[in-house]
């Protein structure tokens, strides 16, 4: 990785080390002391990896584009974010991909070995134009726009197959947009720039370049896994396919591979972002994306979650904190049959990005029943569960100046809370399913329901004082004189499941639940 990444990350207070060409075992002994983790595509991140990192790391930062080295899956569950850099070696990786097409129409590596062995074969090397050809582009996001764009300059036609690409970006383009067999059909050019999935691994299979047209050129600057390569060898050998130029390989780093020395294939070692301009952008964006999630919490460019720009982060900071100690208490105090959550916005919290602050109730009310749970897993916890998930933001006059509340729908019907923001910092509950109370959530709190009848407080307060436990704040409510009690306790000391118990006997209680935040 260029060493600016190193540079920005120590000018921005980071502890950086630098561990090139480290064993599987060798990183697996010490990932565990980092919170983050910036990589190129050698290094392969797997499951195993990531458990021998947890809980200290936060993030893995790929310095390019691909993140098929990364089991996205695994660092989700884990709770680790995992980000890339979109753009920063596009233009490099098209320009890689437009001197293959060169390469392999004039066939520049064989008559460069050629003649630099005095052979001066003139008349062997007989090449193709490319202008007037048709391009094929398999995948036609960013490299292959910029492909696209290059190769119209070069005077060809440009066909694309990408299902995800609008007909008026197509058009924008001045690309015709094709299905696969089309582009087959009519590519005299054939170039992938899709990312490595389980809908495109092998979409260049035996059938499908059984459908080229003959004389066919084959580049490929994505990812390995695209292409049949025994297919690829056989129709070179035979000569349906006229010339393949592949940077990337099913077995990486290719120090052998079957298609070596086959007739008019040219190949360069994953070669697609390796310029001095790319490697710099990519290093500087990494550091630049991590540095922000680590010290500041704002998320760019992550494949497993939101965006939260570093400059909205601290603005939605107490808005999280709040909204996880509502998803928190809902989850402790609803008990575990909830069947869906709706989060509410309004005043202030109603003009924010709301997708933070459903995750940090998600991270609440799944954290009751998981202490892996964090921003990233908590969506994917919720959807195992078959949570259904809503958010509604209200535009409407409100009491307070800011609200959110958390409604989750259990057997027994819906249970509502709501909070605000005290001094737009501190989180403030206001109401507890129907009840007005208002209290701060604070570390350690009993949660008691009872019938409000007068002595009630008297002897809640001597059996706590009995077993040890100081009250720090006492906050009450209640449906209607003499109906049903709301109290919310804070205190200084962990109730233990006796005195729970002892709670419960006291005359007039319902419901005893102690609650941590
Ligand atoms: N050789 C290298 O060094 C190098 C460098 C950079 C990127 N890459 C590879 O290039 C890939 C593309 O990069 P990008 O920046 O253009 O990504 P991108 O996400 O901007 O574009 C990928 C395009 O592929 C399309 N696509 C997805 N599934 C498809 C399918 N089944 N059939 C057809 N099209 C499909 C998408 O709609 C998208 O438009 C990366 O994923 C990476 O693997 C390689
Ligand atoms: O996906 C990418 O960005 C390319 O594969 C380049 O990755 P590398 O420069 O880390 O090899």
């Amino acid at each position: 990785m260029d060493p600016r990444a190193a540079a920005i990350f120590r000018e921005r207070g980071i502890q950086v080390d630098e561990k090139p060409g480290l064993t599987p075992e060798e990183f697996k002994a010490i990932i565990g002391d980092y919170d983050g983790l910036a990589v190129r595509s050698s290094t392969r991140v797997n499951a195993e990896a990531m458990d021998a990192a947890i809980p200290r790391l936060k993030v893995i930062g790929r310095a390019g584009i691909g993140v098929d080295t990364i089991d996205v899956p695994a660092a989700t569950a884990r709770g680790i974010v995992v980000m890339n850099t979109p753009f920063g070696n596009s233009i490099t990786t098209a320009e890689h991909a437009i001197a293959m097409l060169f390469a392999l129409a004039r066939e520049i590596p064989a008559a460069d070995q050629s003649t630099q062995a005095g052979k001066w074969e003139k008349n062997r090397f007989m090449g193709v134009e490319l202008s007037g050809k048709t391009l094929g582009l398999i995948g036609c996001g960013n490299i292959g726009s910029i492909v696209a764009d290059r190769a119209h300059g070069l005077k060809m036609k440009v066909v694309a197959y990408d299902p995800f690409l609008s007909p008026e970006r197509a058009l924008e383009l001045g690309v015709d947009k094709v299905e696969l067999d089309e582009l087959l059909r009519r590519a005299d050019f054939i170039s992938l720039h899709t990312p490595l999935t389980d809908q495109t691994r092998g979409i260049l299979s035996r059938e499908a370049l059984a459908k080229t047209k003959p004389g066919v050129r084959i580049v490929n600057c994505a990812r390995g896994g695209l292409i049949d390569e025994a297919a690829l060898k056989e129709g070179l050998e035979s000569g349906h396919i006229a010339g393949a130029a592949l940077d990337v390989f099913m077995q990486e780093p290719a120090k052998e591979n079957p298609l070596f020395g086959t007739p008019n294939l040219i190949c360069t070692p994953h070669l697609g972002a390796s310029t001095n301009e790319a490697q710099v952008n990519v290093a500087i964006q990494v550091a630049e994306q991590m540095a922000d999630f680590l010290l500041l919490g704002g998320i760019t460019n992550a494949v497993n979650m939101p965006s939260l720009s570093a400059e909205e982060a601290p603005r939605l900071k107490p808005y999280m904190a709040l909204a996880e100690k509502l998803g928190r208490l809902v989850g402790q105090v609803a008990g575990a049959d909830i069947r869906s959550v709706a989060v509410e916005v309004e005043g202030a919290a109603a003009e924010l990005n709301m997708k933070p602050i459903t995750g940090a109730v998600l991270a609440g009310l799944m954290g009751t029943y998981s202490d892996t749970v964090n921003m990233v897993n908590a969506p994917v916890y919720a959807k195992e569960r078959g949570l259904d998930v809503k958010e509604v933001r209200h535009e409407r006059e409100v009491d307070y100046h800011t609200l959110v509340a958390v409604t989750v729908g259990t057997a027994e019907g819906d249970k509502r809370v709501a909070g605000t923001l005290f001094g737009n910092r501190a989180a403030r509950l206001v109401d507890i399913f129907g009840v007005a109370v208002e209290a701060d959530l604070t570390p350690r709190m009993i949660y008691i329901v009872n019938t409000d009848a007068p002595g009630f407080i008297g002897s809640l307060g001597t059996t706590l004082g009995k077993a040890g436990v100081n009250i720090a704040t006492f906050n009450l409510g209640r449906r209607k004189a003499g109906g049903e009690a709301v109290a919310l306790v804070a205190v200084d000391d962990p109730i233990t499941p006796e005195l729970t118990e002892e709670l419960r006997k006291l005359p007039g209680v319902r419901q005893v639940v102690p609650l941590t935040f």
